[in-house]
């Protein structure tokens, strides 16, 4: 039986939360977009609703099922699989299975005996490297049931599935960047002085790192006045440590306001991913990690440095590297060098030994320009949501 594309496509997602907030912020992000742009039924099976509520402050964790944001959300833990699929759950037209997350038996034996027909993908993480082109949408046969999946990998190339960007998020950024009351309002939200225009606001998130100490110095005895925005996390209880404060302490908590030399710190609340997006673009120069906020700094048109997931035997460095070489493409040799060396040493590369402030920011004006540029050649791609539509219409049709 085929599915007539009038009819609505409903799409479960299932996510496991590994660490962090990259596996829910991706899943969440992805489901809303689905929902709201492309009118899909979506169904977002978690297994950390605490994790997700970080970034969706609107939901209970201690409900099992809830509707948020025009998504079914709910949690997933054994019990519901463990009843034979048909009486609890209709299998969905398109199943997405985040990060190789395995599905539950119950569903894919479910899936199997669905006399429509079922989109399977595992979505990938992302990566500049040029092997995802090659990757993406290649198939795999199940071992044990008559199913395939499709790999679908997020990249920045025309021949991958593209990244995550809402249709309207460069509308809702060019608004919040004119409109100076807006600008205003966010500052206050937080409590926060607007900073004088000859200040650096920096944001700052990121996993612990070694290096922050070198960086703190730096920018406290500098000549520029510097603000730093940090929301509270895991970088906040290093500058803790910094301040003579004792590992554990509740010293630096969300609200906590420092000033010494030329440097302001100030620990912000955790938001949701609207308010979050609102810091990086209020932000002169972003520090980002893992996935989801690396991507939100490229959509964000400013000069960041990409905190990247570490893996073992430094494999994460050769990924680094593929970044490094698509954004600092159009640079010249001076500011790309500076770059490659800053993003390096802050990554712990240890055959960049020193983090050198100075060195990446004169290049500020070049930066701040090639990320406008950067923003406009990702958005030639295409968006990740877009293009796994398109995938599963020429699928289903
Ligand atoms: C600081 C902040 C972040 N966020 C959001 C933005 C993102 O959706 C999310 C953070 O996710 P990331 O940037 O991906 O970083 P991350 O490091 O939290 O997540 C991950 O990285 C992946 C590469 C790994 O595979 C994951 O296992 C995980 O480690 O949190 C908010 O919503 N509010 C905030 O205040």
């Amino acid at each position: 039986m085929l599915i007539s594309m009038r009819s609505t496509i409903v799409c479960h997602i299932f996510c496991t939360v590994i660490d962090n907030f990259g596996d829910a912020g991706v899943c969440w992000r992805l489901a809303r977009q689905l929902a709201s742009e492309y009118s899909w039924k979506v169904h977002l099976f978690i297994n950390k609703l605490t994790v997700l509520k970080h970034l969706a402050p609107g939901l209970d964790s201690k409900c099992e099922q809830q509707v948020l944001a025009g998504v079914a959300i709910e949690h997933w833990h054994n019990l519901r699989f463990t009843k034979p699929i048909s009486t609890v759950l209709s299998v969905a037209n398109v199943v997405i299975e985040a990060f190789a997350c395995h599905l539950p038996p119950l569903y894919l034996a479910a899936m199997e005996k669905c006399p429509s027909r079922v989109v399977w993908i595992n979505l990938e993480y992302l990566s500049f490297e040029h092997w995802v082109a090659d990757f993406h949408l290649r198939t795999s046969p199940h071992p044990r049931y008559a199913l395939t999946k499709t790999f679908f990998f997020p990249g920045f190339d025309t021949h991958t599935g593209g990244v995550l960007c809402e249709q309207d998020l460069d509308v809702h950024r060019c608004n919040f960047i004119k409109s100076l009351a807006a600008r205003e309002c966010w500052w206050s939200t937080l409590g926060i002085p607007k900073p004088d225009p000859s200040a650096i606001s920096v944001s700052l998130f990121s996993y612990e790192n070694p290096a922050i100490d070198a960086l703190l110095e730096q920018w406290r005895d500098g000549t520029d006045q510097l603000v730093l925005l940090v929301p509270e996390g895991k970088i906040s209880r290093s500058i803790a440590r910094f301040f003579g404060h004792p590992i554990g302490s509740r010293a630096f908590a969300a609200g906590t306001n420092v000033s010494t030399c030329s440097l302001s710190i100030h620990i912000l609340p955790f938001t949701d991913q609207l308010g979050y997006d609102k810091l990086l673009w209020s932000s002169d120069i972003n520090f980002v990690r893992g996935e989801d906020s690396f991507v939100r700094a490229q959509w964000a048109r400013k000069p960041f440095i990409w905190h990247i997931y570490p893996q073992a035997n430094n494999a994460h460095l050769q990924k680094l590297d593929a970044a490094l070489t698509r954004i600092g493409l159009t640079l010249e040799s001076r500011p790309r060098d500076a770059l490659i060396r800053f993003w390096h040493a802050w990554n712990g590369n240890p055959m960049y030994k020193i983090l050198d402030w100075q060195d990446f920011i004169q290049h500020r004006e070049v930066f701040r320009s090639r990320a406008y540029a950067w923003a406009d050649e990702l958005a030639a791609i295409g968006n990740l949501a877009k293009n796994l539509s398109i995938f599963v219409q020429n699928t289903l049709k």
